[in-house]
């Protein structure tokens, strides 16, 4: 399988950094946008200046408002909407079947508490799905600083063909066939990003969060596990990777809000009139109400929640945490484990 031609839809920060990072690795990219307006303008300019600002745009990625024209002859299309506008985007394309969909959003759907590629099945059961996920600010992408990722695809051909064609010495995409496990790492850790936030805003000290990315992953691994992901995919770059990285850095828009929210500011005011999507604040119910219905224990999470939804304070939730039994960190590593 040789993929040549890649469409990317949605010309966010990340969409626009991989549709660069695929016209470095060579490939011939069309980078689509739904405002006719903003295309123009990429087109006009040569950058993204509202979503991925200094960025110059090289003459040969095309840019375009089209569906028709994004996908004409792609061989795959890397899908670069936020997770509550993949459904409506999705729905002005006709997508051959056949044609291989990677989704590099980061969220739940919350009007069906589905993963990203539950949405696919859901819409295109016909076309093949893979994953794009990782520890990857895209500003830093971008501008072509050292950035790996997994690529997770269940047919491994595909997952090889994508690894090659977006792969250089800068941008590192790792295989993995465990789609589930890639997906859920980057949708939790934006959770957990504000839950990191909220821990820096309130100053409770660097051993919180270490103990809270800790106490995180393990989270995150028994939700990718219920819904039959792979621990260890928990422990590579989708996983732990990311959650290092946007737990740690006043980059992540995740982390900032949590901040923010830690030093008392209010919801609605912190998210205001930003064009940039702060996907843990939509997917945090999506994720308590899916792990609630799967009897997965996500205490983390559902504080996060509590916050961003039914109005509790932080420092309520935070005593609530610190009010919980200790007992073994692993649940197969008490006393009668062999
Ligand atoms: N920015 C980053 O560093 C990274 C982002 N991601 C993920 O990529 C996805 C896209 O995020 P960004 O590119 O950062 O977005 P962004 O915050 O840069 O831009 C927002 C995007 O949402 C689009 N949008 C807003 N309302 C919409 C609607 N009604 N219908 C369709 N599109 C709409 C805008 O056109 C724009 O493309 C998210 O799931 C995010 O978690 C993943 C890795 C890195
Ligand atoms: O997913 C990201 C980095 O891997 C970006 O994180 P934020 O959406 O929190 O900025």
């Amino acid at each position: 399988m040789t993929i040549d031609r890649i469409a990317v839809l949605g010309a966010g920060a990340w969409g626009t950094a991989l549709a660069l990072e695929a016209h470095r690795a060579g490939r011939k990219v069309t980078l689509w946008t739904r405002r006719p307006e903003q295309a123009d303008e990429i087109r006009r300019s040569r950058e993204n200046a509202v979503y991925l600002p200094g960025i110059a745009l090289p003459d040969d990625l095309a840019v375009t408002s089209d569906p028709a024209e994004a996908i004409d002859s792609a061989d795959v299309l890397l899908l670069v909407v936020p997770a509550q506008h993949m459904r409506a985007a999705l729905s002005s394309f006709e997508i051959p079947p056949g044609l291989p969909l990677v989704s590099a959003a980061k969220g739940i759907e919350n009007t069906t508490d589905k993963t990203m590629s539950e949405v696919l099945a859901e819409m295109l059961p016909d076309n093949p799905a893979a994953v794009l996920s990782g520890p990857s600010f895209a500003g830093e992408a971008a501008a072509g600083k050292p950035t790996a990722v997994t690529l997770a695809a269940p047919d491994e051909r595909l997952a090889l063909a994508l690894i090659e064609a977006f792969g250089t010495r800068t941008f590192r995409p790792y295989g993995s066939t465990d789609l589930v496990g890639a997906e859920v790492g980057g949708a939790v850790k934006n959770v957990l990003a504000i839950a990191a936030g909220i821990v820096a805003g309130m100053e409770l000290g660097e051993n919180a969060r270490a103990a809270l990315i800790t106490r995180g992953l393990a989270e995150a691994t028994r939700f990718a596990v219920a819904l039959g992901g792979r621990a260890e995919t928990l422990m590579g770059l989708s996983g732990i990777g990311d959650l290092v990285l946007t737990c740690s850095s006043t980059t992540s828009r995740n982390f900032s809000l949590g901040a923010r929210l830690g030093k008392g500011e209010a919801l609605e005011a912190i998210l205001g009139r930003s064009p940039s999507v702060v996907e843990g604040v939509f997917t945090a119910a999506s994720l308590h109400r899916r792990a609630r219905t799967l009897e997965v224990e996500m205490p983390i999470a559902e504080g996060v929640d509590a916050v961003l939804n039914r109005g509790i304070d932080p420092g309520t939730v935070v005593k609530e945490l610190l009010s919980r039994p200790v007992g073994w960190e692993f649940a197969d590593a008490g006393p009668s484990a062999s």
